[in-house]
């Protein structure tokens, strides 16, 4: 019997993989000079895990990416790819367990795209999430870590790379192609050595290495990666994709890779709220004959059901997205809902006629049933939150990273504070309470109308906020005399814009705090910045969302003293 993705055969269902996961995906063989063949069954050493999730496996010096393996176990696989310096196999058997390897409690884990950690014990998550922005630190910033590990070892992951890649770490990239240039560069993290901390988690010094902030040599603290205490159940907002199957509706995450919908009643990260509503309304919408949007067949009908929890004030919003203005049996649908859901507060129809799954929400929204925002605090500051607001998915952790942010820029209430990519104001409004004046940028018009209204439905007077681009409206705010004590950059995955990077070197703020989504552009953009005469301090990992691959880090960069 084959194993399923937690290695384990037979103890966890496999259903098959409808759209599948890339282990099963039999790949077109490259020239290659590699020590293993198409389908030749091989046993495998896992050095490291990929930002996908998958483990990085090593035979004969060869590395094999390998979905469902873990570092530190030995395997048996079967090679269903190969490029020129790497390949992919399937996964056959565990032959050495991780001591870290889980049941996953979730019965869909092994199909479903939303998590890909399950199978690694939540402690191990943590230390995973910090070595993946400790080799990124060394790696791409070439900055020194202490309690990391240094540049040794990375020699053969820089020839993999090339080998590997079109993109190099450092260049810049947008989302998507940061996206290919992870993968591609998924072996190099891998590839480097053991573990940094003591058994209590924390950073370990080197012999030889200084402590922080030591004259000699200032080196980087990375703290351990805040995790979560109860790590289920965190996420406060869901997009499901709605589908049909065998006349019933059928929703939930996508397989990876693919618009398959793995039909689930229970996701163990979103709110069992959420889990009950999502199932009310398939059903409902099954009792009143409302179909499922089918791209294919030509069908209207049912897209999405979005469920925003407000986790302070407990209020529910529910969004139906069709891909027509006609909802059939709107006033049964919506009794039916409302009567369904304890708690609910509101409850919207979007429209979204465009065809592809590249936006789950269109630009037309209607009120069904009660308030058209919900209420929600981080920290003191209270966000009303819209259909279409972006809102932070983890409300705890988010809380972690504010709070860390805020205490990285060193506030006394006379500091001037530019927040870079503000969003809807929730840094900006966050840091407002401890500064003098605040100035938020985001490209988002919209948002930039929430951040307005938030700030006044807080009553705060010292945040002011333009849309447009950081990289344009910063240069302006500077020509206009504006000198800011401390700049707040929390950009997307594809990290901040080149032309952004130059004026926060111009500017010469104190501090910077950098928030990041994704490490290898964090590491990119810390050295355009240590260039520029910043120094990179400490950084804290955070982790917003259990159980993926996914870390979000906030950094602390102080001013050398000198002219920018
Ligand atoms: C990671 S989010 C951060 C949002 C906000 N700081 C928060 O915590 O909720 C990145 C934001 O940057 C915005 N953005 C993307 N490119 C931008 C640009 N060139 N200039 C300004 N904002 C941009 C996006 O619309 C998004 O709201």
């Amino acid at each position: 019997m084959a194993p399923n993705r937690n290695g384990r055969n037979g103890r966890t269902k496999r259903n098959g993989p409808p759209g599948g996961r890339r282990e099963g995906t039999e790949r077109p063989a490259a020239k290659t000079a590699a020590p293993v063949a198409l389908r030749e069954q091989v046993v495998a050493d896992i050095i490291g895990i990929g930002h996908g999730g998958e483990g990085v496996g090593r035979v004969n010096g060869f590395t094999l990416f390998i979905h469902g393996v873990l570092p530190g176990e030995r395997v048996s696989a079967e090679v269903t790819g190969l490029k020129k310096q790497y390949g992919f196999a399937r996964l056959l058997d565990v032959l050495e367990e991780s001591p870290d390897r889980l049941e996953p409690p979730c019965p869909v884990f092994d199909e479903c795209g939303g998590c890909q950690l399950q199978h690694l014990g939540y402690d191990a998550q943590l230390r995973m999430k910090w070595k993946m922005v400790v080799d990124n630190l060394e790696r791409i910033g070439k900055l020194r870590v202490i309690g990391g590990r240094n540049a040794e070892g990375t020699g053969n992951s820089g020839r993999l790379q090339d080998e590997m890649g079109e993109e190099q770490a450092g260049g810049r990239q947008d989302d998507e192609e940061t996206e290919r240039s992870e993968r591609r560069q998924d072996g190099l993290r891998a590839e480097q050595g053991g573990e940094q901390r003591d058994a209590e988690g924390a950073v370990r010094f080197e012999k030889g290495q200084d402590e922080p902030g030591t004259e000699q040599s200032p080196g980087i603290l990375v703290h351990p990666t805040i995790g979560m205490d109860d790590p289920w159940r965190y996420r406060n907002k869901v997009q499901v994709p709605i589908g049909e199957r065998e006349g019933g509706l059928v929703g939930g995450f996508y397989a990876t890779g693919s618009h398959t919908i793995v039909d689930s009643d229970l996701c163990l990260i979103r709110t069992e709220a959420a889990d009950d509503i999502v199932s009310a309304v398939k059903r409902i919408a099954h009792e009143l004959a409302i179909p499922a949007y089918e791209e294919e067949k030509r069908q209207s009908g049912l897209r999405h059901v979005i469920v925003k929890t407000a986790f302070r004030t407990g209020e529910i919003m529910v969004v139906l997205v069709t891909d027509q203005t006609k909802l059939p049996h709107v006033e049964q649908l919506t009794e039916r809902i409302v009567a369904a859901v304890p708690g609910i507060t509101s409850l919207f129809h979007n429209v979204n006629p465009l065809p592809g799954g590249g936006t789950v929400m269109g630009p037309h929204t209607l009120v069904l049933w009660g308030r058209d925002r919900i209420y929600d605090a981080i920290g003191d500051v209270r966000f009303a939150i819209s259909a279409h607001s972006f809102y932070q998915v983890n409300p705890v952790q988010t809380e972690a990273l504010y709070g860390k942010a805020l205490e990285y820029a060193g506030l006394t209430g006379s500091e001037t504070v530019i927040d870079a990519y503000c969003g809807v104001g929730t840094i900006s409004l966050f840091l407002a309470q401890r500064a003098k004046q605040v100035y938020g940028v985001e490209i988002v018009p919209e948002a930039i109308e929430d951040a307005r209204r938030n700030a006044e439905l807080n009553g705060i007077t010292n945040a002011e906020f333009e849309a447009g681009k950081a990289e344009e409206v910063i240069p302006a705010w500077r020509e206009r005399g504006i000198r800011p004590d401390v700049i707040v950059v929390d950009p997307p995955r594809s990290g901040c814009d080149a032309a952004l990077l130059d004026t926060i070197v111009a500017m010469r703020p104190e501090r910077v705090v950098y928030v990041s989504c994704n490490p290898s552009t964090l590491a990119r953009d810390l050295r355009v910045l240590e260039d520029g005469g910043f120094r990179t301090v400490e950084v804290q990992p955070v982790d917003m969302f259990p159980h993926t691959v996914h870390v979000e880090s906030v950094c602390l960069l102080v001013s050398d003293g000198t002219e920018g």
